[in-house]
């Protein structure tokens, strides 16, 4: 694991713990329970596939590890949300992502409760999941779908996290960077195998890791891109290839109106 993911990880069992401390499991876990409808978030993707668009999930992130503030001035998450959600002309979000921690990106689960109550769009819940209680906390906080890391996890952790986040008809991102990872990542039941372009050790971007990686990917699986897509060359190069579903962030973030830069990026 890389130091930075090392950093992220050893924080995430830290607050996990003070956590389950204020909220036991079994409390985090009815909450979860108690939530009901989520959004369908493979089906938002799918739909705009097969209507021959691009499947966009639009991220809702105010600073990162490696840009550090990435969105200057005042931040809210309804207003970028309703955005993206309405898009420019007939391109749109299909999905969200918002990210929820608080120590290296600045997020905050606020931002994700916020940004779902403004749309009707499905949210991905972007963050380093590292204990099943977390995976609780993701549907009480509303998330219609959660991250998991392949370099974060083992692969019994994979399929325990997955299992719970299916029970709670949440959909799952299993990412990955490298070829080992992707082949631990098609041990998992869920279609949405996300390819991070980022490598996260130099934080150097190549959207070629996805073109590698691409043929390892089954025909019933969706492969998500994800990270530096920053311009339309990018997307082109990237469809020619066979790829549909994208995840942007800083490309939408550094626009005054995130919703126009989206339309921009992926209007045909
Ligand atoms: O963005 C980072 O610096 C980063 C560092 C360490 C772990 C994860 C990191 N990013 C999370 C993401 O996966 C991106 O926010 C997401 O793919 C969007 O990327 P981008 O379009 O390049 O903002």
């Amino acid at each position: 694991m890389s130091d930075i993911l090392n950093k992220i990880v050893a924080v995430k069992h830290e607050e996990v713990a003070a956590a389950r401390k204020r909220v036991p499991l079994e409390a985090i876990r009815a909450d979860a329970e108690s939530r009901v409808l989520t959004r369908d978030f493979v089906g938002a993707l799918r739909r705009r596939i097969a209507a021959g668009q691009a499947g966009v999930i639009a991220e809702i992130k105010k600073a990162s590890p490696s840009k550090g503030v990435i969105r200057e001035g005042e931040f809210i998450p309804a207003d970028l949300a309703q955005s993206y959600a309405l898009g420019d002309g007939d391109m749109a979000a299909a999905c969200l992502s918002v990210l929820t921690d608080r120590q290296f990106f600045q997020g905050s689960p606020d931002y994700l409760r916020q940004a779902r109550a403004s749309c009707d769009l499905p949210v991905l819940r972007k963050d380093f999941m590292v204990d099943a209680w977390q995976i609780y906390e993701s549907r009480a906080m509303g998330a219609d779908c959660i991250l998991l890391i392949a370099a974060c996890l083992d692969d019994a952790q994979m399929r325990d996290f997955e299992a719970i986040a299916l029970g709670l008809d949440m959909a799952v991102l299993v990412e990955v960077h490298d070829a080992d990872e992707m082949a631990r990542a098609l041990k998992l039941r869920t279609p949405l195998v996300g390819v991070n372009n980022r490598n996260l050790r130099s934080f150097e971007v190549s959207i070629q890791t996805t073109l590698d990686l691409k043929a390892m990917v089954p025909a019933d699986r969706l492969l998500v891109t994800e990270s530096g897509i920053a311009t339309r060359e990018d997307v082109q190069q990237l469809r020619d290839g066979g790829v549909n579903a994208f995840l942007v962030g800083e490309r939408f973030m550094r626009a005054p109106e995130p919703g126009e830069a989206l339309a921009e990026l992926f209007a045909a």
